[in-house]
Formats: C-alpha cells, sequence, structure tokens
C-alpha cells in the first residue's frame, strides 16, 4: 500500500485565466516532496481522447453531440491514465475536468444541465474502475459513486483582462474566438458550480500579477498539508 494517497486535483478558469502557467511549477513543488506525479489535461489525456480533443476543438457540430464526445474523451482518460494513477498514490493534476464542460457547454453554450449531470454520472462512475482504485478511493472515505477531484482550483479572471492575456499569444481555438459575453457566461458557470460543492473547489483571484498568484496558489495547498 502506498504512505500517500492519491490526489486528484483539476484547474479551471476561462481560456487566458493563467492555469498552465502553473500547473507545472506546482508538479515541481509535489515531485520535490519525493511525490510521483501525473499531468494530464481535458479534453485529452489519451491517444484516444487526444484524437477526440481535435475534433471538438476544430469541427462544428450540435451541442449534444459536442457533450458527448466530451464525456467520451473523459471517461477514457479516467479509465486509463486518471485511476491506474490514484491507484497507484499518484498526485493528479489535469489541467481542466467536468467543470469545463458544465461552464462552457451549460454556461457558455447554454446546454442542458440536467443532461450533462446525467452524462457526468455515468462517465464519472466509479464502478468499473478496478479494485485498486475503488479501495484508493475508499482510504479517503466511503467510495463515492462517482469520481471527482479532491480540489478544483479555479483562476477566476474578468474575460476582457483574460482576452488582452491572449492576443497574439497564440492561434485561437473554437472556444478562444468566441465573443467577451460567451466567456462571462463559462465564468458565471464556474461560479454556480463552486457554489454547488463549494468544499472541493479554492478561488484564487488571477487578476494579479503571476508571482502574487502563484503565492495565492501554493498557499492552498500549504493549507491542505499537501505541500509544506
Ligand atoms: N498573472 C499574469 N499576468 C499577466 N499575464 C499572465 C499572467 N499569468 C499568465 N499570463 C500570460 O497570459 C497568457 C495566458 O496564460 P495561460 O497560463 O496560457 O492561461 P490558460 O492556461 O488559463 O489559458 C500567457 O501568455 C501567459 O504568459
Ligand atoms: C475540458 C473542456 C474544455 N473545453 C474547452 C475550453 C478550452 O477553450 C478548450 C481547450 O482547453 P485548454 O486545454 O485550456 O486550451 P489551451 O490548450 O488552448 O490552453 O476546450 C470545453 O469546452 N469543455 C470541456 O469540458
Amino acid at each position: 500500500m502506498n504512505v500517500a494517497p492519491g490526489l486528484f486535483i483539476s484547474f479551471e478558469g476561462i481560456d487566458g485565466a493563467g492555469k498552465s502557467t502553473h500547473i507545472a511549477a506546482l508538479a515541481d513543488a509535489f515531485k520535490a516532496q519525493g511525490r510521483a506525479v501525473t499531468l494530464s489535461r481535458e479534453p485529452g489525456g489519451t491517444p484516444l481522447a487526444e484524437k477526440l480533443r481535435t475534433l471538438i476543438l476544430n469541427d462544428v457540430m450540435d451541442p449534444l453531440t459536442e457533450a458527448l464526445l466530451i464525456f467520451a474523451a473523459r471517461r477514457d482518460h479516467l479509465t486509463t491514465v486518471i485511476a491506474p494513477a490514484l491507484a497507484r498514490g499518484d498526485v493528479v493534476l489535469c489541467d481542466r475536468f467536468t467543470d469545463a464542460t458544465f461552464a462552457y457547454q451549460g454556461g457558455g453554450r447554454g446546454f442542458d444541465l440536467e443532461v450533462l449531470s446525467k452524462l457526468e454520472l455515468w462517465a464519472q462512475a466509479a464502478q468499473g474502475l478496478g479494485r485498486d482504485f475503488v479501495h484508493e478511493l475508499g482510504r479517503k472515505g466511503a467510495a463515492p459513486a462517482i469520481v471527482q477531484p479532491d480540489l478544483t482550483v479555479w483562476f477566476d479572471l474578468a474575460p476582457e483582462e483574460a482576452a488582452q492575456r491572449l492576443a497574439g499569444a497564440r492561434v485561437p481555438d473554437k472556444f478562444e474566438i468566441q465573443p467577451v459575453e460567451f466567456f462571462r457566461r463559462v465564468a458565471r458557470g464556474y461560479a454556480d458550480r463552486m457554489a454547488q460543492d463549494p468544499a472541493r473547489f479554492a478561488r484564487i483571484d488571477a487578476a494579479r500579477a503571476r508571482e502574487n498568484v502563484w503565492h495565492a496558489v501554493y498557499q492552498v495547498f500549504a493549507e491542505k498539508g499537501w505541500l509544506p
């Protein structure tokens, strides 16, 4: 049995909020503590899910098709990467997870939240993820029916500021070309998700200089006793 239980941490926020900047630094901080780290992202994280990512980020499709592909990618990611990593006791740092679906497809696109909740129950069912994994989940308390991150770090930034940061930084995908109003709805989607499960979330004010944001992020992990 592993000494420390696996940790599943997701990072969320509108495009350009500054997530990617801090995920690699957190990985280094955990490795410095002797923890094995699995870095991943959604949509993606497996060969199949990365193929689906290319479709999701580039092809025009109806909202249900988009949601189904996102959850299909998520199930593959969960079964082949996340659950085995957590069963080994790894720290899994994932650039986006299901809150992004509620924020972008639910908030941004206005897709039916009840349908998303049903897909979440199916795609994230702990059943079928293996005995080692269910045992590992059980070490943290009663094993839940569905897999959710232990912590979700939400980088909260005004859409206008995120757009300014992204201007010229990279070639925009299907979501990044959306107008500011879309990202206002995405941000409201994140706020609604946090309101439903506040204990899982840490909201970071991302409108500050990079080193101040890093300090705030690190503080969250230190307060949980996960980093010194
Ligand atoms: N605190 C900050 N202040 C100003 N610019 C930032 C800050 N954090 C990140 N950036 C820059 O903003 C852009 C988007 O950051 P990135 O980490 O890629 O965001 P995300 O992964 O959330 O889309 C990058 O060009 C990055 O260098
Ligand atoms: C995980 C997920 C991402 N997305 C969108 C948000 C982002 O615009 C895009 C890819 O996210 P991301 O990897 O953060 O983009 P980048 O590599 O450009 O930093 O996919 C959804 O719409 N729904 C989802 O469930």
